[in-house]
């Protein structure tokens, strides 16, 4: 069977081997879409085909919603060129259920993908159309939380950003200006509104993309590029809304196991590519069962129903208490946490280093001893149920093929909100002592371990992309597995980096014991298990 349209007119053939199809009339909601559209989505990557993807599948099947999705990509062009287009932009979405079970799904609700390149007349002229289309509600975002930043580990503006703010939104080169292009042709017709709408896993998120796309309308106005006009427009919430959200769905990179799985399905052409970019592809998606989606209610050219297929709707103060209940202590950390050690103890598998009992316990105590004190109890979900459900069925889940080796990738970017939020709430309550947080430095200990790209063994490993490597492995460079270094004075300004930890860790007070946790680890070989024994035995 081929994962194209025309493989899909074997229906039965598909419905006989299990698969659930797209029960609406593609062509149908694609000529819809291209009249009309309503939704655009930034960053075509996992979670997108495993979660947005999906529930607009399941709104399209009731017949609830009416046009599809609009995948654009303006970061690692392969992704569109290699996976969606040679499928008619379908994917298959295999759900893998802690019982062992699976569901799979062809999904079939993105009707069109286009490259977001400004050199790209056509595609680009296109999502030009899309953004001046009054039916179009909501643009969305995917792209990591490392595609909002508009300067580099040194604080620098990145070139392409410096180079944007110049010369304006006629031809611009970075991710953010060619969006900030697309907005500027919606506020060119008639300043139409829009809710622009980030779901990656970064604390406040709608207000990171709000930063950038107010500083390239600050740039451009103060560079006479466009008008003052543009600025109000961005800055007015009935025009331009920046909604925050929580996003939670594991959706581990494609496995190959799956991939097997899907072969003897007699499906053609399941192979996966690692992009230049570093992406990791394929035509099918594996992800766990369980999903949240909170969006703040701020959109200024009304909603998509997405409440229909178990979307949340809230406010800002809701979406902020769970997205910390999650990002900052129930899942996130835990998540970093077994990524370092899981490295560095040479496991391939997250499910396989929670029935490590000194790593499940690192968990354990992060999450329900460390962390848990300084949850809000967001009220639409119950924190100590969500880690239980963490720690005990999603995570362990045996056949969830996540691993620690994904989830490492853009530490340096993770740190300060993973951990950094739960050592600023000990150092403003009076009734906590930071001095009882012993594990979380401990992970903090691990990170600069894990950055001498050496496993408890001893063999090399290469660490995962992260765009601050270049940065803090100097740090880590002079020190040797067995050298037991006494003087470690030349990792104090990293430790005292608050860009990284989220805090100054001197000022915290927490430095030394992440020193003395360094030491210990960098021992010799066996050193990591040594010290978890020893922090959490
Ligand atoms: N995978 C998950 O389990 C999961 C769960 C919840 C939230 N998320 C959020 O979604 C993000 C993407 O996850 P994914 O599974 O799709 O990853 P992925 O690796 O499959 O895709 C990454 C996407 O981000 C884009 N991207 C990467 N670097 C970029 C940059 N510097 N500028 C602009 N775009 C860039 C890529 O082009 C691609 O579209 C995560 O970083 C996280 O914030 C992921
Ligand atoms: O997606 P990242 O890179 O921010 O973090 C890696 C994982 O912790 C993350 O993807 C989780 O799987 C996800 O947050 C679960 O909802």
């Amino acid at each position: 069977m081929e994962l194209t349209q025309k493989g899909l007119l074997q229906k039965e053939s598909w419905q006989a081997a299990g698969y659930d199809l797209p029960q609406f009339d593609i062509p149908a909601v694609t000529q819809r879409t291209l009249e009309a559209p309503e939704w655009v989505h930034f960053g075509a990557g996992n979670i997108f085909r495993a979660f947005q993807a999906n529930v607009a599948q399941c709104l399209l099947n009731q017949g609830i919603m009416s046009t599809g999705l609009i995948a654009a990509e303006g970061y690692d062009y392969e992704i569109i060129e290699k996976m969606y287009r040679p499928h008619d932009n379908l994917g298959i979405l295999v759900t893998l259920k802690a019982d062992g079970t699976m569901e799979k799904t062809v999904v079939g609700s993105i009707v069109e993908s286009l490259i977001l390149d400004s050199t790209n007349a056509r595609e680009y002229g296109r999502l030009k159309e899309i953004f001046r289309a009054s039916s179009l509600k909501m643009a969305s975002f995917t792209i990591t939380e490392k595609g909002y930043s508009l300067v580099n580990g040194k604080g620098e503006l990145l070139p392409d950003i410096a180079s944007d703010f110049k010369e304006g939104p006629a031809a611009p080169k970075s991710y953010l200006g060619k969006v900030v292009s697309l907005v500027y042709e919606r506020f060119c017709s008639n300043a139409l509104p829009i809710a622009l709408v980030s779901m990656d896993n970064c604390s406040h998120n709608g207000d990171k993309l709000y930063a950038a796309v107010s500083a390239f309308a600050e740039k451009w106005a103060e560079n006479g590029l466009v008008s003052r006009d543009f600025v109000s427009y961005i800055n007015d919430k009935d025009s331009v809304s920046f909604p925050w959200t929580m996003i939670d769905k594991i959706t581990p990179r494609p496995d190959p196991a799956v991939k097997a799985m899907l072969e003897k399905d007699s499906i053609a052409d399941l192979d996966p590519v690692i992009t230049t970019k570093n992406t990791y592809v394929a035509p099918f998606v594996n992800a766990e069962e369980c999903q949240y989606l909170i969006i703040e209610d701020a959109f200024p050219n009304g909603k998509l129903p997405l409440d229909q297929c178990g979307i949340i709707y809230t406010t800002r103060e809701t979406v902020d208490k769970v997205e910390k209940m999650k990002v900052c202590t129930c899942l996130n950390p835990l998540h970093t946490s077994l990524a370092i050690y899981g490295c560095l103890l040479g496991y391939t598998l997250i499910a396989e280093e929670m029935k490590n009992p000194l790593l499940k316990k690192m968990v354990e105590v992060i999450g329900y001893q460390e962390g848990l004190p300084v949850v809000v109890n967001p009220g639409i979900l119950d924190p100590k149920q969500f880690i239980d459900e963490v720690v005990n069925k999603r995570i362990p889940n045996p056949f969830m093929p996540d691993t620690p080796q994904r989830i490492a990738t853009d530490t340096s970017q993770k740190l300060p909100i993973r951990f950094g939020e739960t050592i600023k709430a000990y150092l403003q309550n009076p009734d906590l002592k930071v001095e009882s947080l012993k594990i979380i430095p401990l992970v903090f200990a691990g990170w600069l371990r894990y950055l001498m790209a050496v496993d408890d063994q001893g063999n090399a490993f290469a660490p995962s992309a992260d765009p601050l490597l270049d940065t803090v492995r100097p740090f880590v460079a002079d020190f040797r597995l067995g050298g037991l270094p006494q003087d470690l004075s030349s990792l104090d300004s990293l430790l005292s980096d608050s860009k990284i930890w989220g805090v100054d860790l001197f000022e915290a007070g927490l430095a030394d014991l992440v020193k003395d946790y360094f030491r210990q680890l960098c021992a010799g070989t066996g050193a990591v298990e040594r010290t978890l024994e020893k922090a959490l035995g």
